[in-house]
């Protein structure tokens, strides 16, 4: 029964729902955290820990709460020894959806079906490294037998893009577009900051002494981001405060921070929020889709920080409130040129209803203009996608949701568009069963296939290619 066919699909419906209409559908993956130069350079991995484990923190996590050393994690331990730690992690991780995702990753990309333990592992560990070094198992072999279309990384404004440009030229099957995250231009306090702006100015080629020139060059950068595909914009609010204040405030701030001063925690919200009602101001105009990526309560483990820097699996949830400032922030755009397309993504579940609430109340001229995004990070699981799906479909327009995206650093995660797409069919179906949804395939099967792909298609409006 485990990961067959009908996985996930428990009514009729919703198995004629994925078979028939969801199932072959292309992805369009619009926010991961893949390198371009990666995807660009196109090698084979060496082997299936390369492959899987680096960067993953998601496998990270379990691995370490299994008690795992961390020289088998992040540290020296050799791949095999890496793999065999996660091969015998996984067997007491039925229930999460990484034990389904490895599995479908097993499957769909080295047709072996066998369950993952120590005792199958090193036969699991042959026959995968045998078909990595097949040419079409390479970095973009792997992103074209899942048929992709179209892939969004995830990149800072003083990136060069020169990766973008190659494989605009070089890669026909599908397009890999950047998306700006200006995370750095908003963290005045990060002791980072002055050489992040040493490295704006020489990607720019103009100075960035004052707030001007920072919004000049920012605004630079956006229009260079839009020549190469760029249709999306990114930030990471892990807390949301806000605090109104004029331009000459912010430059006042802006100067004491490059004089070395220690800025109040006041005068940081009043840069942040200056400069994101700014860049919002960019993203209308460019038709951008600026997405919000809100509580994550990061680098909770300070000597790990250290150790490994962000992004490591040390990451919390903030429970913080969320209506007042975002509110604020995304009226105060509306008063103004008004809202560009907008995704709400909050790690904390307990934040949809709030979310749905407030996104209804800035909903004009485009379908689904403001959308609340897919079950994130620790919520993309079968009950955080469901939750999601539900309160969606109950405070909302289900059938503008533009879809589910992989967030990942992996080559290997397209199979979680699969499993979305599952819990969707699964969701409609039982609806479907239950009588509470006409049990009408036309309309549930254009349902499914404008969530899996065509609503992402429509919305973004990604450039098409030549
Ligand atoms: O899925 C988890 C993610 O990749 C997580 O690492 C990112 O969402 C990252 O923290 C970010 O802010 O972009």
């Amino acid at each position: 029964m485990f990961l067959n066919d009908d996985f996930l699909l428990t009514t009729e419906p919703a198995r004629q729902l994925f078979h028939h209409y969801a199932k072959a559908m292309p992805i369009i993956d619009y926010h991961c955290h893949l390198d371009p130069r990666e995807i660009y350079e196109d090698q084979p991995f060496n082997n299936l820990t390369a492959a899987w484990l680096y960067g993953d923190h998601y496998k990270w996590r379990l691995m370490r709460a299994n008690g795992v050393p961390e020289s088998h994690i992040t540290g020296d331990a050799s791949d095999y020894d890496k793999f065999l730690a996660w091969a015998k992690t996984l067997p007491k991780a039925v229930g999460n959806p990484l034990y389904s995702w490895t599995h479908l990753e097993l499957r769909r990309f080295f047709g072996v079906s066998e369950l993952l333990n120590e005792d199958s592992a090193p036969a699991i560990w042959e026959q995968v490294n045998r078909k990595l070094a097949e040419p079409e198992f390479t970095r973009r072999g792997l992103i074209r037998s899942s048929r992709v279309k179209t892939i969004c990384t995830t990149d800072d404004p003083a990136d060069s893009l020169v990766y973008h440009k190659l494989l605009k030229e070089a890669e026909k099957d599908f397009s890999v577009f950047p998306t700006f995250r200006p995370d750095k231009a908003l963290n005045i306090d990060d002791p980072g900051f002055p050489a992040w702006l040493k490295a704006l100015e020489e990607a720019a080629g103009t100075p960035v002494t004052t707030y001007a020139e920072l919004l000049d060059t920012l605004r630079a950068r956006v229009e260079f981001f839009h020549y190469h595909g760029c249709r999306l914009s990114d930030h990471a609010l892990d807390v949301l405060r806000y605090r109104a204040g004029s331009a000459a405030e912010a430059q006042a701030i802006f100067a004491k921070r490059l004089e070395g001063a220690e800025l109040s925690q006041e005068e940081i919200t009043l840069y942040r929020t200056e400069l994101l009602t700014a860049l919002i101001g960019f993203y209308l105009d460019k038709g951008w889709t600026m997405q919000l990526h809100i509580h994550a309560y990061r680098n909770n483990n300070t000597p790990m920080f250290h150790k490994l820097g962000p992004d490591t699996g040390y990451d919390g949830i903030n429970d913080l409130s969320i209506t007042e400032s975002l509110s604020k922030l995304l009226d105060r755009a509306e008063c103004g040129s008004g809202l560009p397309k907008t995704i709400l993504y909050s790690l904390n579940p307990g934040d949809y209803p709030a979310l749905l609430a407030l996104m209804g109340c800035y909903q004009k001229d485009t379908a689904g203009k403001m959308q609340l995004g897919s079950g994130w990070w620790y919520n993309d699981t079968l009950s955080g996608m469901r939750q999601q799906l539900t309160l969606l479909a109950d405070n909302s327009l289900l059938g503008n949701f533009v879809g589910m995206l992989t967030d990942s650093r992996s080559f290997l995660s397209y199979t979680r568009h699969e499993y979305f797409r599952r819990v969707l069919c699964g969701l409609i179906g039982e609806l479907a069963e239950r009588g509470e949804a006409p049990d009408d395939m036309d309309l549930l099967g254009q349902l499914v296939r404008d969530i899996s792909y065509n609503n992402a298609a429509g919305y973004f409006g990604f450039p098409s290619a030549e």
